[in-house]
């Protein structure tokens, strides 16, 4: 789905439910009366619409498999043949292998069954695709035959119900393999499969359909995965008050790198101007060599053991441009003793690739780790943090045993917290992957921190601001610098106007 993040409140359910929450949802909703041939009669029929609304009437092929993402499948078909789509309707199993609501949605169909056999069903004329073969039960790779057939058909475009069959909602990783979809239809809740890689990129565009479960039907356990939205953090954003000064609105510490030491002083000023731009009081660079920024950022030179003895600093970041070192990881472990909050992003990580559980043990405050996939690989080698598992799984691994936030950027960027919560910015303008972008972010995180914005909120809302500023600047041309000037109008949108 596309979203206007410069928009204060999108409407959108945030709650992703994992297969196993929505067959509970499911099994609650039954119990609550409502009838599963009729809320599969709503999808299917609703997938008929929205194959209707994106295609003119061409022949389709529906694949259905075994279960009740093949009952939907069913229905669908019967809706596109209702509305003189010339409709072909491939059933994986027999018609005597169905049962429940799916065997009496195919007892609707008066049209011809072809049943899979061999290598599966010539083509013909097919122009569309409809997959539903399987959704949420499903529990193991494709069938082999099932798998080599999709993967010849790929110049057509296909619609996927519930998920590209062989995607795991849960992950976004495939069991093996599974199709690319131009077009996913999900129902009641989106599932954390849509938006994490490459689950994101395997669904297409995303439609999600209400098919009438009550809000109030919820699964028994906790919910731990979230789209991210303004009104996670929205509170949290203030505007100056009256008796505001400087040191109430947080000081901020930078470590600049030793141009000497392979440091690049550009990528810590870039995070300094974002650190600004969100509204902490005092922003210092501390760096060993002269450089000069905007003139309201202090520099100083002195040794970064006197950032760290300044008691009334509220914040630390290290990374940008420092280099990768034992003098940046000596440096991180100085800050993160300090416990006041921590950012760490780039070179502070890697200084402490393969060595992350004395990162570990040296924090003592509220942290974000900032990684991008090669960084978190990097920093998390060697740990119990299962590397061979997709991002949601290692980001929330990570978080829980560093004990800190962890932002794991990318174009589904995932904010996992030691808690096990972990929020999804599915939403990034790709524009933003260019150079300093990612300074910026940390930046942003620093400011609102040093604020005094707890982690969790400063990851959430830092992500969404960064992203709503690539956003405005727009598809083309956009540099790191742009993002930071477009934040003061940015943050003007989100922070509620009756607290001015
Ligand atoms: N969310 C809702 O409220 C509604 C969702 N609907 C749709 O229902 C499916 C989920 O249906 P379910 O029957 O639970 O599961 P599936 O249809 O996805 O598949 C289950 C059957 O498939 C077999 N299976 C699983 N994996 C494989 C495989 N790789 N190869 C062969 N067969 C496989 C599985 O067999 P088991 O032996 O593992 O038991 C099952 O037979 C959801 O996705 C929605 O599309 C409803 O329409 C109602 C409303
Ligand atoms: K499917």
């Amino acid at each position: 789905m596309a979203l206007d993040l410069l928009t204060v409140a999108p409407d959108y359910p945030l709650d992703l439910l994992t297969p196993a929450q929505m067959g509970a949802v499911d099994a609650q909703a039954a119990l609550a009366g409502l009838v599963v041939f009729d809320l599969m009669d709503r999808a299917g029929t609703e997938v008929a619409e929205v194959v209707q609304t994106r295609w003119t009437p061409r022949p389709v092929l529906v694949l259905c498999g075994p279960g009740n993402n093949g009952g939907d499948g069913w229905v669908a078909a019967r809706r596109l043949r209702d509305a003189g789509w010339p409709v072909r309707l491939v059933s994986l199993v027999p018609l005597s292998a169905l049962t429940g609501a799916a065997a009496a949605h195919a007892a609707r169909w008066s049209a011809p069954v072809e049943v899979w056999e061999g290598a599966g069903p010539s083509l013909g004329e097919t122009a569309l695709i409809v997959d539903a073969l399987f959704g949420a039960g499903l529990t193991r790779p494709l069938p082999p035959a099932v798998r080599r057939w999709l993967a010849r058909t790929t110049a057509l475009p296909l619609v996927a119900v519930d998920v590209p069959s062989g995607l795991d909602g849960g992950t976004g990783v495939p069991l093996g393999w599974a199709p690319q979809a131009a077009l996913t239809v999900t129902f009641h809740r989106y599932k954390p499969g849509h938006f994490i890689m490459p689950g994101k990129s395997l669904c297409g565009d995303l439609h999600l359909i209400d098919i009438c479960i009550p809000a109030n039907i919820r699964p028994p356990d906790r919910i731990e995965t979230q789209l991210n939205h303004p009104r996670l953090w929205q509170t949290a954003l203030r505007p100056p008050r009256l008796a505001d000064h400087k040191f109430t609105r947080g000081w901020a510490m930078i470590r600049a790198g030793h141009p000497e030491s392979g440091g690049m002083a550009g990528a810590a000023i870039l995070s300094s101007r974002a650190a600004r731009r969100v509204g902490a009081g005092l922003v210092s660079l501390v760096t060993p060599a002269a450089l000069s920024d905007w003139p309201g950022t202090m520099v100083t030179t002195k040794p970064w053991a006197d950032a760290c003895a300044e008691k009334r600093a509220t914040g630390f970041l290290l990374g940008p441009g420092n280099g990768v070192s034992p003098a940046t990881a000596a440096a991180v472990l100085a800050a993160a003793a300090t416990g006041a909050p921590l950012v760490l992003d780039a070179d502070a990580l890697t200084s402490f690739a393969g060595d992350a559980d004395r990162l570990r043990r040296g924090l003592a405050g509220p942290c974000v780790l900032t990684p991008h996939e090669g960084e978190f690989a990097r920093l998390f080698a060697g740990t119990p943090v299962d590397l061979t598992q997709g991002r949601l799984s290692r980001a929330r691994q990570a978080a829980r045993w560093m004990g800190a936030t962890i932002v794991l950027k990318g174009p589904d960027t995932l904010i996992a917290h030691p808690d096990g919560r972990v929020i999804v910015q599915p939403w990034a303008p790709p524009a933003l992957a260019t150079a300093g972008s990612g300074d910026v972010l940390a930046g942003i995180i620093l400011g609102l921190m040093a604020l005094g914005i707890s982690a969790s909120d400063a990851a959430a809302a830092g992500v969404w601001l960064h992203a709503a500023a690539g956003q405005r600047a727009g598809a083309h041309g956009m540099i790191a610098e742009d993002l930071v000037d477009f934040l003061p109008e940015i943050l003007d949108k989100f922070i509620e106007k009756s607290l001015y």
